[in-house]
């Protein structure tokens, strides 16, 4: 290589050889290798059971892996611990599947939790948790109980927390699971524009009808295993991107 040739910067994600293991004898996760570059999006789909949620949880360091290594945002998750996992959740926004949001807190509160630990100003969160709410389509709820939304409404909340830090990596596992056709465009369209912002987006789905057709990465688990990756379908009428 010429000397002045740049090396490519390192992948944002890199799972190396990565199981996971349940007591008594689940292997949830198998031997997983895979990288991601800063501004992928990539798609991470399998069967119920496959082991999405799974590999989603160690990414996002809420649980930890049995062998292997991972490396996020520029972290070796083996070497995070309580007292610097917030450099992490900093970097990183999860939109998890049961949601995990504050039953007793509004609607507002819940997402705004997330930016007062950034330290932004109280003006500044207000104007993003009300344009947030209205791209989702919940400018009415507010000031509304989050345990008093539907699930629908909740799923929507849990990603506008997740991201309402501008992310530099967003994990969201099965995020349209409870969303009408409107509302999954949606959720879709905020995700594109959070990409071309530079976001780098994993997007554990079963909904092959979310990357259809949009030539995107797609990673397939199998029996904890990752089979097929780097496939793209590229078949089908494809949807135009990021519009709702
Ligand atoms: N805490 C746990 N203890 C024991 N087994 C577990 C645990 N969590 C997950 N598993 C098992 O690991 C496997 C993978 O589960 P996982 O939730 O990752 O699948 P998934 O692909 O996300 O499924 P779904 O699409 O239904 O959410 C399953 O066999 C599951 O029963």
């Amino acid at each position: 290589m010429p000397m002045n040739q740049e090396l490519p910067p390192p992948p944002v994600i890199e799972v190396i050889k990565v199981s996971k293991f349940y007591p008594p004898d689940v292997e949830a996760l198998s031997d997983i290798s895979f990288a991601i570059n800063k501004g992928e999006i990539v798609y991470l789909t399998g069967m119920s059971g496959a082991g999405k949620t799974t590999l989603m949880r160690l990414i996002s360091r809420m649980e930890k892996e049995s062998k292997g290594l991972l490396d996020v945002a520029g972290f070796d998750l083996s070497k995070l611990n309580h007292k610097n996992i917030h450099l992490l959740r900093r970097k990183v926004g999860v939109a998890y599947q049961d949601f995990k949001l504050l039953a007793d807190k509004s609607v507002a509160d819940n997402i705004a939790l997330s930016m007062e630990v950034m330290y932004e100003k109280k003006s500044v969160i207000e104007e993003r948790v009300r344009s947030l709410l209205e791209q989702l389509n919940l400018s009415r709820k507010y000031d509304m109980l989050a345990g008093e939304l539907s699930r629908g409404e909740q799923q929507r909340v849990s990603i506008a927390r997740a991201v309402a830090n501008n992310p530099e990596i967003l994990l969201a596992d099965e995020p349209t699971g409870n969303l009408d056709a409107e509302n999954t465009a949606r959720v879709m369209s905020l995700f594109y524009q959070l990409n071309r912002q530079g976001c780098t987006l994993l997007i554990a789905t079963h909904d092959k009808s979310l990357y259809r057709g949009l030539g995107r990465r797609i990673l397939e688990l199998r029996g904890g295993r990752l089979v097929g990756s780097d496939t793209s379908f590229a078949t089908g009428a494809a949807p135009v991107e990021g519009q709702a």
